[in-house]
This record gives C-alpha cells, structure tokens and sequence, in this order.
C-alpha cells in the first residue's frame, strides 16, 4: 500500500471554507500560506478533499504530467456548459474536441478579428462621460461580449440582439449554479435550475438559426468567425461537429472568454490610474512593447482567476514532495506563485519594465493556466486587451488617481476590482491620422 504525504492544512467545514473564499477572496489564501506554508491541504464542497500547490517546480510538474494521471477536476461547469464542452471532457475525448478548436485561434486567423474588435471599442466608447467618475466594468462586459459574438458566434441582427440580452443572464446564473452542489430533486421552473434550463432552450433555439443561416450562406469559405470555422471543420475520421457540440463549445467559449477578458481590462484601468509614470509612458506614444508587457503584468498582479485544478487519476502519484491519494483534487494557486519574490523580485510592485525584453515563463505566468488544458483563448485574449487598451488610450486622456487600490471583489468566475475598475477621461483633441484610423474601422 502506498504511503500518502500530504501537508497539513485547515479542517474547517467545506461550506464555511467556500463562503469565505467567496466573501474574502485573496485573504484566505494568504492567511493560509502564512500559516501553513506554500503548499496546504483543504476542503471544498465542490472539489472535496484538495491539495493548493504553488511551488514553481511542483506546479511545472502538475502541467506536464499526462492527462491519464492528472486530468480535468470536471465540475459542475459540465452540467451548466453541456456535455460536449471542454470544461467538461477529459482525456481521449478532450484532445478530440481541442484539436479542432485550436487553429481558429491561432496565428494568421487572429488577425480576421482586429478590426471587429476595435470597432466594438470604439462604439461603446461613444457612450463614456467626461470628467465625471464611472465604474468601466459594465462597459468592458458589453465590449467583449460583442466581441465574441461577431467573432465567434458570427451573429448579427435580430439573433446578435436576443443572445445579447440573453447569455449575461444565463451565464451569471450559470456561474452561481457552478459553485454550488447539484441538488438530487427537480424543483421544476421556479427553482435556480429549472429557469437555466429554459433559457438553455431559447439558446439553443437560436442557435439552430444561425447554423441555419450559415448552412444557407454561400460564401461560407470565405467567413471567418469561429461558427463558420466549426461547421467546416472535420474529425480524423472526416465526421463534422454535431449541433448540441457546436452549441455547447460556443457557449464554453463566451463563458471562458467574456468576463474573465472584461475584468483583467477594468484591472488595468485601475492598475494605470494609480501608476502614472507607466501611464504616461503608455500615452505618450504607440509603444506596442511596453502595452505588450502592461497587460502581462496587469495579469500577473491581478490575474482574474484565482485557482486551476487537475484531478489525480492514479493512486500514490508523487508530486514533488507530497505523494497524493487517487480522486484527490490538486488545486493551483495563480494568485500565490504570481506573488513568489524568488520569481517576480519585489512581487507586489507594479512594474510593466520586467516584461518589456523579457517573455514570461508560461509555468510561473499563469493566469491562463497551464499544460494540456491550458486556456484556447489565450492569444485572442491578448489581443483583444491591446486593441482596447491601445483604442482607449489614443481616443482618451485617462486622468490618474491617489485614491487607495481597488479590492478584491469576487464576480463567481472571476475577481474583479471592488468599485469596478473607476475611470475618469477626457476625450483627446482627435488628431488627423488617428480620426482616419476610427473612421476607417467604424465603418
Ligand atoms: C484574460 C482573459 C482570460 C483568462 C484570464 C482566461 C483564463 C483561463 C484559465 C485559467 C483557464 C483554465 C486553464 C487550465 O485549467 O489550465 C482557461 C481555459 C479556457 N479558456 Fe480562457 N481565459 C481568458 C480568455 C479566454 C477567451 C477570450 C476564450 C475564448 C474566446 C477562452 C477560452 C477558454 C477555453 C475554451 C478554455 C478551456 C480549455 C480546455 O479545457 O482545454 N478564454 N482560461
């Protein structure tokens, strides 16, 4: 029999450790690294017995090892999702599915999205008061939310409008209902999940007409939103994608993509305001490097998501030091490797410099985890806050602040600043070359 070794680490009940990490999200990591050590066992309702790890070799270890011995913890994030989506597959299945998805994402396909992405900037932008305080976030949620459904959903008109007022909704619902254990009786259309499972419907119902739409469409090739690329796409046995995956993959998308990209820009509203010289800099010119190495550090100070978790599918699998149980969950803390001093010298210190000649090592910056499983949307996520950040910062003055940092303020997916990322601007005196460029792209 194998010998376990884990650290210790607090024997509080489940449901008190998760109403504190929701009510006080950051303060119990920290308290419980001071006290325990880098690493601390846990529970959880949802994950059960749990290991936090955020040592830089054990998590690299983590990441490598293959899918059969540490795969998805699966959540509940399935039974919200769908059973075909990502979050919810693991092992053979999952590298089916992913392998199909990943080249929308990449390389030359990315560029397709650059002019949707700074034409949504530019018209919420539109609406942004003057010198007068407002909190940024609700505007950065209808942004990329619009984002993601021309570019990926590929939806215009009467459906970009329903799934618009729709998917906030269900998916603010949805993420509730993530955290919470699934209840074993059907309390039918009233309850939480029985008004989920009639808007799962309704977007389902839409989203049977925009395959419609699309199927009837025939320049199909040359459209390159991410529906069009799915409809086109073929196994290695030459089947398409079903329709309940296809639905299931794009609501995993919005789910993944919208806020988590909405928060970490009202993040570096709230970064900037209180760094002038890094904001000044920014301003001052069309410095992609220095952007570039912002929205990095944005990432590793406030990264928006907190934990990444595998669940160990081999019994005595040694990790480092800990030598853990089959079913054991092992949970990475983002937030704790991110503040490592060994790593990132002066780790609380906001500083852009550090990433300006030198890229991240992607098994210390994870704010989009790690591995096999690592985030699909990573490089869209990226480019999307640049043409934000980038579109903000020529269209407005945004002017700094001596008020205190922002709290912590957890949205369920992700954490967002207390007072939603508080700006105020001015609008710059548009100059010549930069009126063509909005003008070109509003069009
Ligand atoms: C700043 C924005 C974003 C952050 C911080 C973020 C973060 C993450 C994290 C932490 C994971 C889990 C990775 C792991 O378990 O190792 C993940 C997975 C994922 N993300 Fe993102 N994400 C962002 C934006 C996006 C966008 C824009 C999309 C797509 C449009 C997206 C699609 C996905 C998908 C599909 C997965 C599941 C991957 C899999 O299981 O194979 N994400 N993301």
């Amino acid at each position: 029999m194998t010998t376990l070794r884990l650290p210790p680490g607090p024997t509080t009940p489940p449901l008190i450790q998760a109403v504190y990490g929701l009510t006080r999200p950051r303060r119990g990591v920290h308290r419980r690294r001071d006290r325990y050590g880098d690493a601390f066992t846990m529970n959880s309702p949802v994950f059960g017995r749990s290991l936090m790890i955020s040592d830089a070799a054990e998590i690299r270890q983590l990441f490598q090892t293959d899918p059969a011995i540490a795969d998805n913890v699966e959540p509940n994030l399935g039974r919200v999702l769908g059973r075909g989506s990502l979050f919810a597959l693991g092992g053979d299945e999952h590298r089916r599915q992913r392998k199909l998805l990943v080249p929308p994402f990449h390389g030359r396909r990315l560029a397709a999205y650059e002019q949707i992405m700074e034409r949504e900037t530019l018209r919420e932008f539109d609406s942004w008061p003057q010198d007068r305080e407002f909190a940024t976030m609700p505007s950065m949620m209808r942004i990329t939310l619009n984002i993601i459904l021309r570019a990926v959903f590929g939806a215009e008109g009467a459906e970009f409008d329903e799934l618009r007022e729709l998917l906030p909704r269900w998916v603010k619902l949805g993420s509730q209902l993530a955290l919470l254990p699934v209840p074993t009786v059907d309390w039918g259309r009233w309850s939480p999940w029985g008004r989920f499972h009639i808007m799962r419907r309704r977007y389902d119902a839409i989203i049977e007409r925009l395959i419609a739409k699309a199927e009837r469409d025939g320049d199909l090739d040359d459209r390159e939103d991410i529906l069009a690329l799915m409809l086109q796409a073929r196994y290695d046995d030459g089947s398409p994608m079903s329709h309940r995956d296809i639905a299931d993959q794009l609501l995993t998308l919005l789910t993944a993509g919208h806020e988590t990209t909405a928060t970490t820009l009202a993040w570096a509203v709230e970064r900037l305001r209180r760094h002038p010289d890094v904001l000044r800099a920014l301003s001052s010119g069309d410095d992609k490097k220095l952007r570039e190495a912002t929205i990095v550090e944005v990432q590793r100070t406030r990264p928006v998501i907190d934990t990444v978790g595998r669940k160990i599918r081999a019994d005595g699998f040694r990790l480092g030091r800990w030598t853990l149980p089959k079913g054991m969950t092992v949970l990475v803390s983002i937030a704790l490797i991110h503040e490592d001093g060994t790593l990132f010298p002066d780790p609380l210190r906001f500083d852009p410099y550090r990433f300006v000649d030198a890229k991240p090592d992607l098994y210390q910056w994870i704010p989009f985890g790690g591995g096999t499983r690592r985030c699909l949307g990573a490089a869209f996520a990226n480019m999307e806050m640049n043409v934000v950040l980038r579109t903000l910062l020529r269209e407005f003055e945004l002017v700094p602040t001596a008020a205190p940092d922002e709290a912590w303020h957890s949205r369920g997916i992700a954490s967002a600043p207390g007072k939603g990322g508080l700006a105020v601007v001015r609008r710059r005196v548009s100059t010549p070359a930069a009126q063509a460029t909005a003008t070109a792209v509003a069009r």
